[in-house]
């Protein structure tokens, strides 16, 4: 499923206008009653319940004036109050103003006809408050009266729709611009937005309804429209085909090029989630003692061990020989950092030109000499965490945190597919990007990156390109922590990789 900026947004609004001249008014109609249809679904008989409608007058609360309109057809339960300027009202909005106005609504000026203190009041007695105080619209901080309402509702009320998007968000950033709505319930129109899949946001939306409003499909489809949210469906038909007539070299060899003394386990975790998504063969070169570690647990691996504690330049022939037979490698976990596994990694960088999947250690060990990307022979994966990412960019984690643009840029610059790990996990070529929702706290905990990225160079090696493996891996990493039925947060990263089979069989579900 596509996600829009506030720009593509009005831009597809605009052409709905003026190619398929399917006018503002006729949208703005939809849009209200897709929020009715949603609150009817959501909480059954409105009939029994009392509304507070929250406009501004802009054509988010012109919207709201609809959803008011509507109520009214359930509830005499309904009042309305503007938290704005009549006389800045755009002329579809005006027409909803007095058509609510002709059917009798309750309809108030908030610091006109009501005081914020019995706002108060209302806001405690009603059911549902409806946010349409500001949508996309939204410029700089919100301050004044509209933001204490924001603070009003956010303190005393009891069920919380948001007409688009909660007020306060910035619709490409997620970010909240001084103060913002928390929503129970959000109902946004044509495609989700960034704002509801990128924190804060996402957690302020709530539940995410997105209601067909009538935009044509063209439109909603173009292929201008870079940015996608990993769906089931897109995993599946990405997902490599299982031929009954096969073996294990059908399936790709996987190298995997991680562990040291110090970090034995990370190696055994990415060797053996690359067998968990399907790879046929996968070879772990390593160093003592994560080589029998491995074998014990797994002993289908095929494993080189070296004698010392960590990687250095001397281990260079070894992996070049072992990476005759193989598909793809994955580096990283595990390493340490020190000068002589920077040159190993900057060497291995160099030379080797199978498509490769650099994680951890991998990446904190290239952080000074980013350059050597511009000199890889093959296909690149970063998969920085939020730590990693501020490392190689050299800026603040404040500022790296779902930051997609950065990621684009970033991935277009090199030329490399970097996947910034998150709750929001943002996958970019620096062309198209993706965002997997997939997931909880259960993943916050050691290994499980490692296990991450072994599935993605299982996939990989399977044959589908980084990109496409990037975003199947994560969406079924996130899926396989999901799967967990016990408390979360309880989950060992050993019982992730158990839980693997489980997510895959759950995506090929039919229906
Ligand atoms: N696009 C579509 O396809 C469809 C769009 N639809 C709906 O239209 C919505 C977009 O409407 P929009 O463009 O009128 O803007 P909107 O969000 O109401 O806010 C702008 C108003 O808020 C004000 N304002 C801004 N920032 C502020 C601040 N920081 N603090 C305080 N005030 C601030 C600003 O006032 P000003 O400062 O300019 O006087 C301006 O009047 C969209 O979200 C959806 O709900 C649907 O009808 C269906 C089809
Ligand atoms: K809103």
């Amino acid at each position: 499923m596509k996600v829009l900026t506030a720009h593509q947004m009005k831009e597809i609004d605009r052409l709905t206008s003026e190619r398929f001249l399917i006018s503002p008014e006729i949208l703005m109609e939809r849009a209200g009653l897709s929020v009715v249809l949603a609150l009817q679904s959501e909480l059954k008989d409105l009939s029994k319940k009392s509304f507070l409608v929250l406009c501004g007058h802009g054509n988010n609360g012109g919207d709201g004036l609809v959803v008011a309109r509507i109520l009214h057809q359930y509830t005499d339960e309904v009042v309305t109050v503007v938290v704005g300027d009549k006389t800045k009202m755009s002329s579809e909005t005006l027409a909803n103003f007095k058509r609510l106005k002709a059917i009798g609504g309750i309809i108030k000026f908030l610091n006109e006809d009501l005081s914020l203190d019995e706002l108060v009041q209302m806001v405690k007695n009603y059911d549902v408050v409806i946010d349409a105080l500001l949508g996309i619209g939204i410029k700089g901080s919100v301050q004044g009266i509209l933001a204490q309402v924001i603070d009003v509702v956010n303190l005393y009320a009891r069920y919380v729709v948001s007409v688009d998007l909660p007020s306060g968000l910035d619709t490409d950033t997620g970010k909240v611009l001084g103060k913002a709505i928390k929503a129970d319930l959000t109902v946004t129109f044509g495609l989700p937005k960034l704002c509801h899949i990128l924190f804060p946001g996402r957690e302020l939306t709530g539940i995410l309804k997105v209601a067909d409003i009538g935009i044509p499909k063209i439109l909603l489809n173009a292929d201008e429209i870079k940015r996608n949210i990993v769906t089931k469906d897109l995993v599946l038909s990405s997902l490599p085909k299982r031929i009954k007539d096969s073996h294990k070299g059908s399936y790709g060899k996987v190298l995997v090029i991680a562990g040291s003394k110090n970090y034995p386990g990370a190696a055994v975790l990415t060797s053996i989630a690359a067998y968990r998504v399907g790879s046929g063969y996968v070879q772990l070169v390593t160093c003592k003692p994560a080589d029998e570690i491995a074998l014990v647990r797994e002993p289908s691996l095929i494993v080189r061990g070296f004698e010392q504690e960590f990687f250095t330049p001397s281990c260079l022939p070894t992996v070049f020989e072992v990476a005759k037979n193989s598909k793809v490698v994955v580096l990283g976990p595990g390493l340490t950092q020190s000068d002589q596994t920077r040159e190993f990694v900057l060497q291995l960088l160099k030379e080797l030109d199978l498509p490769m999947i650099i994680d951890a250690d991998g990446l904190n060990n290239i952080a000074e000499n980013l350059d050597v990307l511009f000199q890889r022979k093959g296909p690149t994966l970063l998969t920085p965490h939020f730590g990693e990412f501020a490392r190689l960019v050299k800026l603040p984690i404040e500022a790296v945190k779902y930051n997609y643009s950065l990621v684009e840029e970033f991935s277009k610059k090199y030329g490399v597919i970097t996947l910034l790990k998150g709750a929001t996990t943002i996958i970019s070529n620096g062309e198209s990007t993706y965002f997997n929702l997939m997931g909880n706290t259960s993943l916050a905990k050691a290994g499980s990156g490692d296990v991450l990225a072994g599935m993605i160079g299982g996939l990989a090696a399977q044959g589908l390109d980084l990109l496409s493996a990037a975003f199947c891996g994560a969406y079924l990493h996130g899926l396989a922590a999901e799967m967990y039925n016990l408390k979360e947060g309880t989950m060992l990263t050993s019982e992730l990789l158990d839980l693997i089979p489980k997510a895959m069989e759950e995506v090929c579900k039919v229906g």
